[in-house]
Order: C-alpha cells, then structure tokens, then sequence
C-alpha cells in the first residue's frame, strides 16, 4: 500500500469507525507497553482489531494488544489505542503517527499518551510516574520526522511550534489529581528522550543523555505528539519508569521488556486512576456528554 496517506484517506478510515459505533471521543487515549489496561476502564466498549481496520499498522510487540476500543470513561467518550506503533518495528513513521490524524477526524480534542520509560534522572525510582513536560526528539535530530515531506495546509502549517507541545493546564492537573490520589510520592515530572530502538541504550548514551537534560528515555510517543500538535490537539503525556537507566560501568543492571510489563502490571491501577480522574475533568467544547 501506499506509504503517505492522504487527507481523504484518513478521512475514509475515520468515517469508516465513525459508522460502526455512535461514541464520538473528545479524548484520546495511548496505551504503552504494559498498559493497555487503560483501555478496559472503557464502558459501552466498542472495539477493532487494527488488522480489521483498512490502512492501520498491526502491532508487532508483546504487550501490545492491537485493538482501537471507544466507549466511555464516567460518561465521558474517548477513544483507546490498546498498543501503538514504533520506529523500531519497522514501519515508516508516518505510519506511526497515522492514529493522530484519525484521532483527529474523529473529533478527538485533548490526546493523552502513556508510556513506558527508563529512568535516567537519579531521583526516579522504578514505578514512578514522570508527567512529561518536554522532549527531546534524537530521531528528528537525524531528519526522522513524521512532517518531512509535503505539508498538507487542512491538518497543519508547514513549520508547527513545538516550544508548547506539552498543555500546561493539563500538567497541572495530572499534579493536583495525583496529590488528591495520594501519589505525591512517586509523581514526577521531566523531559521524555526518544531514540529509535530496539537495542536499548548504551551506558555512554545514558550518559550523555542525562548531560542533555534527559530525564527519561524512551522508544515512543514523541513522534504521536508532534503530529497531534500539528493538527492542533492538546497533548498530555506521562512515563511509567520501568527501569533504572544503567549509568555506571560497575553496574549488574541489564535493562529488558520483561521488566518493563512487570513494572506495567505493578503500577497500573495508579495510572488508570489518575487518567480517569484527569478525563471527567478536561473540559471539551463539543461537551456532549
Ligand atoms: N533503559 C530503558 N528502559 C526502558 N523501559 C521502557 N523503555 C521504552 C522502550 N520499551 C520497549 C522495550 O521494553 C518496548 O516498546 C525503555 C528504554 O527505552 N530504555
């Protein structure tokens, strides 16, 4: 199939869910590694297999269900992506970031991505969760972004500002709800680094990392942002830290996917909470709950 898809292409994809369930989300919700739990919070659930829906990336990794599920969150509608799609799995990043641009004629207004990350800030522990309040895009760096190429005016401008990609408000509120929640001791907040994967850093790379103002790395979510910027949703994003970045030479330390679903299971319950909290609370115009 063709790797860029149009406007209308996106459009048939999203009229062709739009006709299937008469939920309309204004939130968005990704599930990462391990999180997919998210997506069963979801009552009236209304659910596709990716592999069912026409032009959507399958999902390749354990831990990744590969299902779109609407429904409600008390009252409220949203659309889940149980499991999302990475650089390191092969697929071109525009078909990554494709779901944003569904998302988006879907009506979906606020996006809020979850992930799994590991911990280069020495104060995180494993099970923190890290509200990420920038990012630093490594792959953009080496020209890997989901906007190169021609710039399509109905979703975006050409040259988007990105100094303001992570909503504030929303910041904020995922603070106050996680101090009401009583998980004051393990909320964070920091700057989220992706690299491409699927080999996992290298102790010089946490390094250098760390030296760049990196709080947290990653494999993921940077590039959904960006284009959910583009096309003017807010975001918010947060990490579950699943590991301890290996930073010294001396350590036994060996990150691996196990014990990032591990850490996903151990935290999840928390994270639900504070995302469910967090949607009855976001305001929408099309406030048609
Ligand atoms: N040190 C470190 N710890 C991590 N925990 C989760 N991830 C995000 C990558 N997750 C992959 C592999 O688990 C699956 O998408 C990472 C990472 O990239 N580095």
């Amino acid at each position: 199939t063709r790797e860029r898809l149009t406007l209308s292409d996106c459009k048939a994809i999203a009229d062709w869910l739009l006709a299937q369930t008469d939920v309309r989300p204004a939130v968005g919700i990704v599930c990462g590694s391990g999180l997919g739990g998210l997506a069963d919070m979801l009552k009236d659930q209304v659910a596709f297999n990716y592999k069912d829906i026409p032009s959507f990336p399958q999902s390749t990794v354990h831990g990744h269900a590969g299902r779109l599920v609407f429904g409600t969150l008390k009252g409220r509608p949203c659309v889940c992506m149980q499991g999302r799609f990475h650089l390191y799995e092969g697929y071109p990043i525009q078909k990554i970031t494709l779901p944003m641009r569904i998302f988006k004629l879907l009506g979906v207004e606020t996006v809020m991505l979850t992930n799994a990350a590991g911990g280069l800030n020495q104060d995180f522990k494993v099970g923190d969760i890290m509200i990420i309040k920038d990012h630093l895009n490594m792959p953009g760096f080496a020209g890997n972004n989901p906007l190169s190429g021609p710039n399509d005016e109905r979703f975006g401008v050409r040259f988007p500002c990105m100094s303001d990609a992570y909503d504030r408000d929303l910041q904020q509120m995922a603070m106050d709800v996680g101090q009401e929640l009583g998980y004051g001791d393990f909320l964070k907040e920091g700057v989220y680094c992706v690299l491409g994967g699927p080999s996992f850093e290298t102790i010089a790379e946490c390094r250098m990392l760390h030296k760049l103002g990196a709080d947290a790395v990653g494999m993921s979510t940077v590039h959904e942002v960006i284009v959910a910027r583009h096309c003017g949703m807010r975001v918010f994003a947060l990490s579950l830290i699943t590991n301890q970045a290996v930073m010294d030479y001396d350590s036994e330390e060996k990150a691996n996917h196990e014990e990032v679903l591990q850490t996903g299971k151990q935290r999840a319950e928390q994270l639900e909470r504070l995302v469910s909290t967090m949607v009855t609370r976001i305001e929408h115009n099309n406030n048609n709950y």
